[in-house]
């Protein structure tokens, strides 16, 4: 068994759980209120910024030219490509996406899970960042590929362009390849550093499920307008 389908099955209850969530579930079945769609988009935009930074501390630690290119390849897909989805939820709240870009602060559970990519990226290898970041592209490839098969849906359904992308065959890629660099990256590392990649990996699927709740639950900080 490879390492990556080794941190699959530890984390399948987790899975299975995220593709129930009802934030989940309201975009399969276009349920979902304009504020939830607003909070998620505001949250997610400034993760994925956090995500290219982090990707940017990965190539730090890159080894070869190789690894260079394919991570310079990831970070285009998200600051050029990952808006579509974002821009999918903006057209159904009916809001302009510009307007989601600045002056709102991280809520608790988007601001845990910035921190956590930002800490491991600081401290930790290049297969500990790895292992951190690959639960985003696995977790939203597995809803999106579930939906296409329960929903089937086609260009009226709400949220037919966020499906589209997350099941697309360039995120397929993007994940198998990835898999594949992890896998590789695990033959030459030791127990101490799988241990630390399998907390990572664990810890950010756990992030996965809470930044959906957060989404749903319009999470925010006790006392708000304090921070921005
Ligand atoms: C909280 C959160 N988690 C995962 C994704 C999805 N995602 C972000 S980067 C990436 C890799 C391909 O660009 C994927 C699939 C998201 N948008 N927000």
């Amino acid at each position: 068994m490879q390492f990556t389908d080794e941190l699959r099955n530890l984390t399948d209850a987790l899975f299975k759980r995220i593709k129930r969530h009802p934030f989940v579930q309201g975009i399969a079945n276009e349920s979902l209120e304009p504020n939830q769609l607003i909070h998620y988009v505001q949250q997610d935009y400034q993760y994925l910024t956090t995500y290219v930074q982090v990707y940017g501390l990965a190539m730090a630690k890159c080894t070869n030219r190789d690894q260079m290119r394919d991570l310079h390849a990831r970070m285009r897909i998200v600051l050029e490509e990952e808006i579509h989805p974002h821009i999918n939820f903006c057209r159904v709240a009916q809001v302009d996406y510009r307007d989601l870009q600045t002056g709102v602060a991280l809520a608790p559970t988007a601001h845990h899970y910035a921190k956590h990519m930002l800490s491991v990226a600081q401290s930790g290898s290049l297969g500990e960042i790895l292992a951190t970041l690959l639960p985003c592209h696995w977790i939203y490839i597995d809803i999106a590929d579930d939906m296409m098969s329960r929903v089937q849906p086609n260009e009226t359904h709400a949220f037919y362009d966020w499906i589209r992308f997350y099941s697309s065959e360039e995120m397929h890629t993007g994940l198998a390849t990835f898999r594949d660099w992890i896998d590789a990256y695990t033959l030459n590392s030791g127990e101490r550093e799988r241990d630390l990649m399998r907390e990572h990996f664990l810890t950010s699927c756990q992030l996965e499920l809470r930044f959906f709740d957060m989404a749903y639950t319009l999470e925010d900080w006790a006392v708000r307008g304090l921070l921005v």
